[in-house]
């Protein structure tokens, strides 16, 4: 394992030298940055900035960060004009986050924009920008020191974090293990470290200089890492949303609310872009008109297909209630995970769902006969809702519940990917679904994929695009006789012409995905 190594002082809790099995590769941020982004190494200490330019390739490991709280005291700008006056500012070459946040104090803070220039070496200039070991021994040659990180506290009352451990995200799907193991020790090099330090033997100035600065990852950091990324982004210095994601499958969405990653099928349970919330919303409950049937009827049954993370149930919840008070509303969700209530329980649940949430943990093992077949479940009722997590195969629940005779006014179906989960989007299971539901009910998927879109309209449904969020194709509405948007005259055609348009078959609902993805290609192409 290749390790990224920045010899700084505040690097020193790290304790890389107690790693013996390990290659080190000494070098400034910048340097390290594009040598984890070209993958010649395979994690490192990094720039902060570096993860949110190019988030899509790394995870970061979890509690672990270099930052401050108020000042930080080794990334300055030195100069012997005050910052409103400063024309012209050299930048040191070391860094890529001081750099950026020198751009938003100026341009963003101060509404003004100075000439930026990289110098080489060090000398003495009018106004500079240094950092690390540098910074707090060339501070003295100022009339001014600006504390960048004092600077960000005092407009935003928050932290700011400099440095991130990231990985690359294909080496760690290849090498799990040995770095959830790395992880742990520099974890606990950190504790030691700091337990120890006033018995080593080190300067007074530099013990302080360490004890002010922070090694954890905690709310607050990763709130600032956000703020930080919005005003890269209004300065076009990063071009794309953010999302945080961490080995340990935790990700920030790009609303801020959480999702997890699933490792197993390589694919996250929300879409990270739009955000987990955003998506249930704006994909799964108003699609489904959830807010109109709650003020219309009396109950409403929804059938969640694919509970994951159970946004999409409180959401619909909420919504539900918000518009009707007395609304009734039975779910029924389908899930394969029997571990799904350990992962909600781990999650950060947004501020405005805790209500939804509250309900949702109180979930209780149980088990539901359904066509003669037992199932667990999980079942929770209050406040005229009622919640039942049948646990199992997809297919067969939902072959199961429309032998039962259930009937549903509204479907979310959020199965994985086709990609990953194929066998959850066949022609045979959507005519499984249809008889699902009553005639003017509405299923909803974020899925925009032609194979799936074929397969609903073979199945007898009429189809419907959905607004796009977080990326540019519309999401899809199916129904038999509800009112849903009319299909574009272009996807019409698309639909008629293109190879793709192909549904995927699995007659029996008991094909391997692999076989269904098999005929899949011999029939469209
Ligand atoms: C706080 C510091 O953080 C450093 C600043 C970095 C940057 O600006 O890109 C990167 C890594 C950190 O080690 C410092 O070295 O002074």
């Amino acid at each position: 394992m290749k390790v990224g190594w920045i010899d700084y002082l505040n690097t020193l809790p790290f304790g890389i030298d107690r790693f013996k099995d390990i290659t080190i590769v000494k070098d400034y941020p910048s340097n390290l940055n594009k040598l984890l982004k070209e993958k010649k190494i395979d994690i490192g200490i990094v720039s902060a900035a570096e993860y949110l330019e190019n988030f899509y390739q790394y995870l970061i490991i979890p509690d672990l960060s270099i930052s401050s709280y108020k000042e930080v005291n080794s990334v300055i700008i030195g100069s012997d004009l005050p910052l409103e006056d400063v024309e012209v500012v050299y930048l040191t070459k070391e860094s890529k986050t001081s750099v950026y946040l020198t751009r938003v104090v100026f341009e963003i803070f101060l509404g003004k924009k100075p000439i930026y220039k990289y110098f080489d070496n060090y000398k003495k200039r009018q106004s500079v920008l240094l950092i690390g070991d540098k910074a707090i021994e060339y501070k003295k040659d100022y009339k001014y020191v600006y504390d960048l990180s004092k600077l960000w506290f005092d407009k935003t009352g928050l932290p700011f974090t400099f440095a991130l451990w990231c990985v690359n995200k294909d080496f760690f799907l290849k090498n799990r293990e040995k770095v959830l193991d790395f992880e742990k020790r520099l974890k606990q090099n950190v504790r030691d470290f700091f337990e120890r330090l006033d018995s080593l033997d080190l300067d007074l100035s530099k013990k302080e200089y360490l004890k002010n600065l922070r090694y954890g990852l905690d709310k607050e950091n990763i709130q600032s890492i956000r703020l930080f990324a919005k005003y890269l982004l209004e300065l076009k210095i990063i071009k794309t949303y953010l999302d945080i994601r961490f080995t340990d499958g935790r990700v920030i969405t790009a609303d801020g609310t959480q999702t997890f990653y699933n490792f197993d099928y390589n694919e996250a349970y929300h879409s990270t872009k739009a955000g987990a919330y955003t998506e249930s919303l704006y994909k799964f409950t108003l699609p489904c008109k959830i807010d109109k049937l709650a003020k219309e009827k009396e109950e409403i049954n929804i059938l969640d297909v694919g509970f994951g993370l159970g946004y999409n149930v409180a959401v619909a919840v909420k919504v539900a209630k918000e518009n009707n008070q007395n609304i009734k509303i039975n779910i029924v969700s389908v899930e394969k995970d029997e571990n799904f209530l350990e992962r909600i329980n781990q999650m950060e649940i947004p501020e405005n769902l805790q209500k939804e949430y509250n309900f949702i943990k109180s979930l209780k093992p149980s088990k539901i006969t359904l066509n003669e077949n037992i199932y667990p479940s999980y079942t929770a009722s209050a406040d005229g809702v009622s919640l039942t997590v049948v646990l199992g195969e997809g297919r067969r629940i939902l072959l199961d519940l429309s032998k039962s005779g259930y009937k549903f006014d509204a479907v979310f179906y959020d199965p994985f990917s086709p990609k990953v989960n194929t066998e959850m989007w066949t022609l045979d299971l959507f005519k499984v679904v249809k008889n699902l539901m009553t005639d003017k009910a509405i299923l909803a998927t974020y899925s925009a994929s032609l194979p799936v879109r074929k397969g609903l309209i073979e199945a007898g449904f009429k189809i419907g695009l959905v607004e796009p969020v977080g990326r540019r194709s519309p999401s899809t509405v199916a129904t038999i006789k509800g009112d849903i948007p009319e299909l574009p005259e272009k996807e019409k055609q698309r639909l008629e012409t293109s190879p793709l348009a192909k549904p995927y078959l699995d007659p029996c609902l008991c094909k391997t995905k692999e076989e269904i993805v098999k005929d899949y290609q011999k029939t469209a192409f």
